[in-house]
């Protein structure tokens, strides 16, 4: 039996925002411009709602501009272009978020591939997927990002070390691995068709649930003492009727195997939104004269 530690996302996430106000504030102090951060949400979908609340309200309280433009489920696909040329094009927004997912009849990879690579505080433009894949400077998805500096604060160093990515979505899995991959870290991408999926997570130094399955990820999977990082954040039913928020991790499983683990909440999803407003201040730092 190991002491497993808690990972504390939330904590690490406050101090990094601190960090970030304090740079807005010299930043505004130089440039006179306020970084403004425009979010698209297109309809109301329910696991967005929460980080729409948290991120509106963390952005301003880092001294930055939050711009909401809300359109109904059923606006067109070239409503949702119109609006992101507009946002484009104006100099007041340096980062553009849109909410995914997008309803059914909007192509998403459409509507990404408009938004200007230079304000895509997601990362998720090809243009910066790209760039990020050939070691480039490139705005770095959020969730990833968050993942790994949690990764570097609690290991130091991630060179040589076995990491297993489980799950390969082009928005956490696959830039992930890119990231680890750059920290010089031996990398597997497993998903849901992996072949003894247990095994290969049993050779896992740092292990990272981010398949959307709630609890999926057993405790005898874990290497004893390895480092995991629960991405997942899912909604699931209590017996007595309510709901609580469970990661791609069995936490409790977990707990005497793993040396240290992400909680759900308040492991990653603090940082991802902590990572967005770092984004964005790295977007006007690089869109306005005299910024960097
Ligand atoms: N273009 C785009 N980019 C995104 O990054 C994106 C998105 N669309 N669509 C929705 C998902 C979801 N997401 C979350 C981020 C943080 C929390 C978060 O901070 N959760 C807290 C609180 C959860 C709670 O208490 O309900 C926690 O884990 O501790 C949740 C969810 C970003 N997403
Ligand atoms: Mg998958």
């Amino acid at each position: 039996m190991v002491e497993t530690r808690l990972i504390d996302g939330k904590a690490f996430a406050e101090g990094l925002r601190a960090r970030i106000a304090d740079e807005v504030t010299e930043f505004k102090a130089r440039t006179a411009v306020t970084p403004g951060l425009a979010v698209v949400l297109v309809g109301e979908d329910p696991a967005s709602a929460v980080y729409v609340r948290n991120k509106g309200k963390q952005t301003v309280e880092a001294g930055m501009a939050s711009i909401e433009h809300k359109l109904a489920a059923s606006a067109s696909q070239d409503e949702v272009l119109a609006l992101v040329r507009q946002l484009n094009a104006d100099p007041a927004v340096h980062g553009i978020l849109v909410q995914l997912p997008l309803p059914a009849h909007i192509d998403a990879q459409a509507v990404l591939a408009t938004i200007d690579p230079a304000k895509d505080v997601d990362g998720f433009h090809v243009v910066n997927a790209g760039r990020l894949a050939v070691g480039l400077d490139a705005l770095v998805p959020c969730t990833p990002l968050g993942c790994i500096l949690l990764l570097k604060h609690n290991l130091g160093s991630l060179a040589g070390l076995e990491a297993v990515v489980v799950g390969r979505s082009n928005i956490v899995g696959k830039p992930l691995a890119q990231l680890l991959l750059r920290e010089d870290c031996t990398v597997t991408i497993a998903h849901s068709r992996t072949r003894d999926l247990p095994e290969v997570c049993r050779r896992a130094d740092i292990l990272i649930g981010a398949v959307g399955r709630p609890e999926m990820i057993r405790g005898a999977w874990i290497k004893p003492g390895a480092t995991v990082i629960d991405v997942g954040i899912n909604r699931v039913a209590k017996p007595d009727g309510g709901t609580r928020l469970v990661g791609d991790v069995a936490f409790e499983e977990a707990q005497g195997v793993a040396g240290a683990i992400t909680p759900v909440p308040g492991g990653v999803g603090p940082m991802t939104i902590a990572c967005l407003l770092q984004n964005t201040l790295t977007a006007a730092k690089r869109q306005v004269a005299g910024g960097a």
